[in-house]
């Protein structure tokens, strides 16, 4: 059966064909919905693609039964609830360079829009005051003036080079801008918000909108700008405490504002910062509004969106590690083995563990081990819950709810195996643990509780342990041979210490609960458990 995506916001053509040109793809245009609307209808899909429009609300996603994946046609993903998202086990992808330069000389624009009046210098125009708006409208040079970058992501990276080229100087702040980079693009550092607004002339937003950067541009830190400045904001609403706006450039210290976004949109009518008619400049969330954007992230939202649901490739995720197709393939054996350790761990290991600890053993480093840890976690509790509401994306949620703490580490002590991938469950004093690897490309188990076994990854099995004397896997053997379950594989491993022994029996089906019986009922065999992994 088809994939069925809606789209529910406008996005560019090509992207809503793209998606209908997969033959086990089909999308639905279908803008302009009511919250309700969308609620009637969002079960049937497992994609959803939308721009800024669509409110993915808790509601939505509870109605959302079959939905897998979000894609927004664009950057900010705040008119998705994220947490919601995650509950559910959605995936949300972005589109992250599609919109940035054009948002970039958008926000550039509203600067020197309103340094130079633009919009009431046009107003005038219009109005036949010409020479009115002539004398009115006298503006501000930006040459020589000190720039505040908030956000030295890709958007305020492109403000900068552009600023740079009208030989203003910058200083920014972003909290994960390194030294080297900044002075790479030749701007002052800021360790604090305050440091940046201090003596700038201009300040530019272009972060996301969190609970720590909502309002970061309040009273106090305008105060900390030179008298004339100007605030331009073409990322979110919210970033700016627009009544504390208001309030300095009605004294007269701050000179203006270029805004493209507002705390609700579309702002009222009689919102206060409409009134102002000198050095502003006002657009509606224009930001990535160009034909060249939209068809960048409609294109892009659209591959994305149908990759996943064809191929399961995850790219741009914000709730999911990404993984392309050349990573896909190059990690794909140890995600492989990372499933099969998980649902054995859940098959043979500790009852109501508190932690499941994910250990890499050799150069591991190079690999996504946070994607490996939780392809275990995830075919873990998929296995013990049997209850079909665990997936990659929910399954941290799910063990922090159930109070088992995922632990990953890297060894670096030698083991005679190239790369060992060691998952252990661990209940107070007691531990469970298995062991993987690869052997050239072929991922194996070669450790079940310090017994070493050599055994696929793949296929169904019965794993017995036994007391270590003569004759128990004959007579495994000769029950299975009665019951004409042909055995593929066969792997001994024993503790002569403690006299004991394991051994892994694969077998070409899945075995019966009377044949299982009839195995735990072998004197000598303590534990008998078949699994299909
Ligand atoms: N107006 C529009 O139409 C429009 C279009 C595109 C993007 N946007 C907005 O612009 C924002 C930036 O987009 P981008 O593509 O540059 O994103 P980005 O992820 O490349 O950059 C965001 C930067 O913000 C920094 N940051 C995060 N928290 C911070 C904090 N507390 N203080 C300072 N810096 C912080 C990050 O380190 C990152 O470098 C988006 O989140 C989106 O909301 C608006
Ligand atoms: O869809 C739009 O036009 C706005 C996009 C913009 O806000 C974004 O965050 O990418």
């Amino acid at each position: 059966m088809a994939h069925r995506v809606l789209v529910s916001d406008p996005i560019s053509e090509i992207g809503v064909a793209l998606l209908n040109d997969h033959p086990d793809i089909e999308a639905d245009f279908n803008t302009g919905l009511s919250p309700e609307e969308l609620i009637a209808i969002i079960g049937d899909y497992e994609g959803l693609v939308v721009r800024s429009q669509t409110k993915v609300t808790p509601e939505v996603l509870a109605a959302a039964k079959s939905l897998k994946v979000i894609g927004r046609a664009g950057v900010g993903v705040d008119n998705i609830d994220k947490e919601a998202a995650n509950q559910h086990g959605v995936i949300v992808m972005n589109t992250p360079t599609g919109n940035t330069i054009s948002t970039a000389e958008h926000a550039f624009t509203l600067m020197l829009s309103a340094a130079r009046n633009i919009a009431p210098g046009h107003a005038s125009v219009l109005a036949g005051e010409f020479a009115a708006g002539r004398k009115a409208n006298q503006g501000i040079e930006l040459n020589g003036k000190r720039l505040a970058v908030i956000g030295m992501g890709r958007i305020g990276t492109e403000f900068v080079k552009r600023a740079q080229a009208f030989n203003m100087t910058v200083v920014a702040f972003d909290p994960y801008l390194t030294q080297s980079r900044a002075d790479e693009l030749k701007v002052e550092l800021a360790d604090t918000p305050d440091a940046a607004l201090t003596g700038a002339d201009v300040v530019t937003l272009h972060v996301p909108l969190t609970d720590d950067t909502k309002g970061i541009i309040n009273a106090e830190r305008l105060a900390l700008m030179n008298k004339g400045a100007l605030v331009v904001n073409c990322a979110r609403g919210g970033l700016v405490d627009e009544a504390a706006l208001k309030a300095a450039i009605d004294s007269g210290h701050i000179a203006g504002c270029g805004l493209d976004v507002f705390e609700n949109e579309p702002p009222a009518a009689d919102h206060p910062l409409l009134s102002l008619n000198k050095f502003v400049a006002f657009t509606p969330h224009l930001g990535a509004s160009t034909a060249e954007a939209q068809e960048n992230v409609g294109i892009q939202v659209a591959e994305q969106v149908r990759d996943f649901l064809a191929t399961g490739e995850i790219r741009n995720a914000i709730n999911m590690p990404s993984l392309d197709a050349a990573a896909r393939e190059a990690i794909g054996p140890y995600l492989d083995l990372s499933a099969s350790l998980g649902k054995l761990l859940a098959k043979l290991g500790l009852s109501n563990p508190d932690a499941l600890r994910v250990s890499y053993h050799g150069p591991f480093a190079k690999k996504d081990t946070a994607l490996i840890s939780r392809t275990v976690l995830t075919n873990f509790l998929e296995s013990s819950r049997c209850d079909g509401q665990v997936n990659i994306v929910n399954a941290p949620g799910i063990a922090a709810q159930m109070g088992l703490e995922l632990v990953e580490s890297t060894i670096n002590a030698q083991t005679e195996y190239n790369e060992l991938l060691v998952v252990e469950l661990r209940k107070g004093e007691e531990r469970f643990r298995l062991a993987g690897t690869l052997i050239g490309s072929s991922p194996r188990i070669v450790e079940i509780d310090r017994l070493y076994v050599d055994t696929n990854i793949r296929g169904h099995f019965l794993i017995v342990r036994n007391d270590d004397r003569p004759g128990i896997v004959g007579a495994v053997g000769t029950t299975l041979g009665n019951e004409k379950v042909n055995i593929a594989n066969l792997s001994l491993a024993r503790n002569k210490t403690q006299g004991n022994a394991l051994t892994v029996i694969e077998v070409d089906e899945p075995l019966s609960p009377e044949i299982m019986a009839q195995v735990r009922a072998i004197p000598g065999v303590t534990l008998g458990t078949g699994v299909s992994l």
